[in-house]
């Protein structure tokens, strides 16, 4: 079993969908919560949801908010310490951009991004906020590393499965031990999306892109801002590269 563990837009949702270009992965198609809100449900619930697999094949399904669940661990190292893991990252400030955008189409009125990021006015960054802590990515990682080893997790740059899609997919399909099945082959750039879709579809066979709700406008935040939630970012970002042995580029 493999799962997408985050990180909340991230890319996890492309990333899946790529994934079940895949004969050999078997996916769950919506978000199942389970090892964080869900878990009260038991295994027999979780197991119940999930697509049946032939011997060889691989199920999986993404849940973005396992990566910053205390208990999830504990609790995924619990049904199988073999699970491998995977965590796409994103530069961690368009990350929270990208998470209060998401935030602001549902509740229309929010404070701006700005006044949410920093307590009174400019002041510190505020850690509290949701959208600032997910970025914590070497605080969360830790917490994993107590339960499983480096070698079951991969980590995928949100970036360059924009940029690279078949690069990164080959990646994860070599992590996965599966063939490599998904390739260029798969993808072209739609222009007015902005961003890589399938030429062929699971199911439909048609040319699909990701829905309204992947690739969202970003609203405008203001450089100075932009710039200190980077430099704020920093010292967390190059422990997290540390960490993972990979230079993510963000900096
Ligand atoms: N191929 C393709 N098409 C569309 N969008 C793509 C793609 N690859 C990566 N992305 C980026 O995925 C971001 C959403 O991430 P997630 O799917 O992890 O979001 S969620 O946590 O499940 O809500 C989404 O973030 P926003 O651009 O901020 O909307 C995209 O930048």
């Amino acid at each position: 079993m493999a799962l997408i563990v985050g990180v909340k837009k991230g890319g996890t949702r492309a990333l899946l969908e790529f994934l079940r270009l895949h004969p050999d992965v078997r996916a769950l198609g919506s978000e199942p919560h389970f090892f964080d809100r869900c878990y009260d449900r038991g295994l027999a619930w979780y197991r119940g949801l999930m697509p049946r697999t032939l011997d060889g094949q691989i199920t999986m399904e993404k849940t973005p908010s396992y990566f910053v669940t205390q208990e999830a661990p504990r609790r995924i190292h619990g049904m199988s310490p073999d699970t491998k893991l995977i965590v796409v990252v994103r530069n961690p400030v368009t990350r929270a951009i990208s998470d209060y955008a998401q935030t602001l189409s549902k509740t229309p009125g929010l404070p701006s991004f700005r006044a949410l990021a920093f307590r009174h006015g400019l002041g510190p960054v505020d850690t509290a906020w949701s959208a600032v802590r997910i970025g914590l990515y070497a605080q969360h990682l830790d917490n994993w590393l107590r339960y499983f080893p480096l070698s079951h997790f991969l980590f995928v740059s949100g970036e360059r499965l924009v940029s690279d899609p078949a690069g990164e997919m080959g990646r994860v399909q070599d992590f996965l031990g599966l063939k490599r099945v998904v390739t260029d082959k798969h993808f072209y750039f739609n222009a007015t999306k902005g961003f890589p879709c399938l030429k062929k579809a699971q199911g439909s066979g048609r040319p699909r892109c990701l829905g309204k709700s992947k690739g969202r406008p970003h609203p405008r935040v203001p450089e100075a801002v932009v710039q200190r939630l980077q430099a704020f970012y920093r010292p967390f970002n190059l422990k997290f590269y540390q960490m993972t042995g990979q230079d993510f580029g963000w900096d």
